[in-house]
């Protein structure tokens, strides 16, 4: 059977959208095609001496709100496909949060887990180079994603820099503090997570102190959202997993701890002994109030989205839940708060970087805390609107305000479809 495109499953989102606001079909044609996708094949020296050639890619959506914005990752599923529709999310998670960025993503498909720190070193600085001719500090401007992180971000800095032949920090967001990192930025995906969870609660007229969650997912995302809702919401998180599977505690993880365990142990949680081992897939099926999928897309799909027992979803990873699953989730009114508002929480610190690059002026992580936490409130409450306004989802709603956004820029700079 072939493989569903993830690129036509965004689409499919975007189209219901569109038809909500009677869009015109010359706006959505402009607004639906990447404006640029760049596909490398490009050699890598391995460190037994042989020679591998690794593809990449690297996508801008849209930039008509400014410069295409959006991490990178390393992973050996990466396809131009998924590249293009999380260049596509980006377009709409910029726009819904209004930072002035438009959408791009890139990726590069490798295992980086097959590769030594030396290699991984060598490929990043070679796959840089290579996107080099799209990408700039008002162009197009990388972050950190799957499997991708602050000493990675560091190495492509450095590369575009020496080419260039000057420090140029507003070229990728997500840097060591050291060289022009923001406070908070690590953090910042987990903390937006956070931040929706607890408005949806309060919409729903949940306690958060009475909540129990369920994340899948103990990377940067999913690690710190588990970490900011217990600390800072006194909700309970009683269900974590991984890629080596999933662990189930009632009484609550401590997720400093597991957060060191795992940091100990290959990046993974398996062997932490203060739980019940679970699967991947019992964890979907947890009985919590909010379940928070941040590891890949496709998590959810029309085979397991019945057995979902919580109330709320709040969808931390890009893409983890199919059209078809969500028709059925919704159908058992779950609550489902968006991804492309759900985890804009990173990108918005992003754009903070980028401007404190900009002006070689640095904050202090209250400041962008309380910057962030603003943000990502009034984006909720805005889409949150415009859902009772057209008595539609919350996904559908968050399209609904992002795409008005993308399209008036789109017609104040002279193109009217
Ligand atoms: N890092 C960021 O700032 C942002 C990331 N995202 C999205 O959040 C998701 C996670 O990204 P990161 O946390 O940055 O990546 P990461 O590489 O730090 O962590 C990924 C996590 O997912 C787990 N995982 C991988 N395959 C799995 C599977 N089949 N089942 C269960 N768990 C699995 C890994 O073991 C790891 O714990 C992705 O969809 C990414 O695009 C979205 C917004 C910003
Ligand atoms: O921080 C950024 O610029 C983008 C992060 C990202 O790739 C995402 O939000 O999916």
């Amino acid at each position: 059977m072939a493989e569903t495109s993830l690129f036509q499953n965004a689409l499919k989102q975007f189209n219901k959208a569109a038809d909500v606001m009677d869009l015109s079909q010359s706006m959505r044609q402009v607004l639906s095609f990447p404006k640029r996708e760049l596909t490398v094949n490009f050699p890598v020296r391995m460190d037994n001496g042989e020679i591998r050639v690794f593809t990449g890619h690297r996508v801008q959506h849209n930039v008509a709100r400014g410069p295409a914005k959006g991490g990178i990752r390393y992973h050996q599923n990466v396809t131009l496909d998924e590249v293009k529709a999380l260049a596509f999310w980006m377009t709409w998670k910029c726009a819904v949060v209004g930072i002035p960025y438009g959408g791009g993503k890139g990726g590069v498909c490798v295992n980086p887990q097959e590769l030594s720190i030396n290699e991984i070193e060598r490929l990043s600085r070679r796959y840089f180079s290579e996107i080099q001719i799209i990408i700039g500090e008002g162009e197009d401007i990388p972050a950190p994603d799957v499997n991708t992180n602050a000493q990675i971000m560091a190495w492509y800095m450095d590369t575009y820099s020496m080419n260039i032949g000057h420090s140029v920090l507003g070229i990728v967001t997500g840097k060591p503090l050291e060289i022009g990192g923001s406070k908070g930025r690590t953090e910042a995906t987990g903390r937006g997570v956070r931040v929706v969870a607890e408005e949806a609660l309060r919409y729903k007229d949940m306690d958060p102190k009475k909540a129990k969650v369920a994340v899948q997912g103990f990377g940067n995302v999913g690690s710190y959202a588990a970490k900011l809702i217990a600390e800072e919401m006194g909700s309970r998180v009683v269900g974590l997993s991984d890629v080596s599977g999933g662990l189930y505690n009632p009484d609550g993880f401590d997720i400093d701890d597991l957060m060191a365990y795992r940091d100990q142990n290959n990046g993974v949680i398996e062997g932490y002994p203060k739980g019940q081992k679970i699967s991947n897939e019992d964890l979907l099926s947890l009985d919590v109030d909010i379940l928070v999928p941040a590891a890949l897309e496709n998590a959810i799909t029309e085979k397991n989205a019945r057995n979902v027992r919580a109330k709320i979803v709040v969808e931390g990873a890009n893409g983890p839940m199919t059209p078809e699953a969500e028709d059925m989730i919704l159908a058992n009114n779950i609550f489902v708060v968006p991804d492309f508002l759900a985890n804009a929480g990173g990108v918005t610190v992003s754009y903070f970087e980028w401007v404190q690059g900009l002006q070689h002026y640095f904050w202090d992580v209250e400041d962008v805390r309380r910057a962030l936490h603003k943000i990502m409130k009034e984006a909720f409450g805005s889409v949150i609107s415009t859902m009772n306004k057209y008595s539609i989802d919350m996904r559908t709603a968050a399209y609904v305000d992002a795409i008005e956004k993308v399209a008036l820029a789109t017609k104040l700079r002279g193109i009217y479809p």
